[in-house]
C-alpha cells in the first residue's frame, strides 16, 4: 500500500465529517440520557435519606474510562458532575 492509498479523498473526508456530526449528535443524546438517569437515582436516594454520592460506583465509572488516559478521567468526571447538576452545587 502506498501513501496515497492510505489518504482519504476529499469525498471521503466529507463522508467522515458527516459521520463525526452523527457521532456527536448520538454522544449528546446519550449524555443527556445519562444525566437524566443519574439525577433520577440521586434524587430518589436523597429523598430516602441517603447520600448524594456513592463513591464505589463513581470509582467504577472512573475505571471504565481509564483506557483513555488523563482525558478519560476528565470525561468521566464531567459525566459525574453533569449527573450531580443542581444536587451537587
Ligand atoms: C447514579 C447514581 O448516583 C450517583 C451518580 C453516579 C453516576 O452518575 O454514575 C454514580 C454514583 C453516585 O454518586 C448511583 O448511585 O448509581
Amino acid at each position: 500500500m502506498n501513501a496515497q492509498d492510505a489518504l482519504p479523498s476529499s469525498e471521503d473526508i466529507s463522508a467522515l465529517r458527516e459521520e463525526i456530526d452523527w457521532l456527536d449528535a448520538e454522544i449528546l443524546r446519550l449524555v443527556k440520557r445519562r444525566v437524566e438517569v443519574s439525577q433520577t437515582i440521586g434524587k430518589a436516594r436523597m429523598a430516602a435519606g441517603g447520600t448524594r454520592i456513592v463513591y464505589n460506583r463513581e470509582m467504577d465509572v472512573l475505571a471504565r474510562y481509564r483506557e483513555l488516559g488523563p482525558e478519560g478521567r476528565q470525561l468521566a468526571m464531567a459525566l459525574l458532575n453533569l449527573g450531580r447538576g443542581r444536587l451537587g452545587r
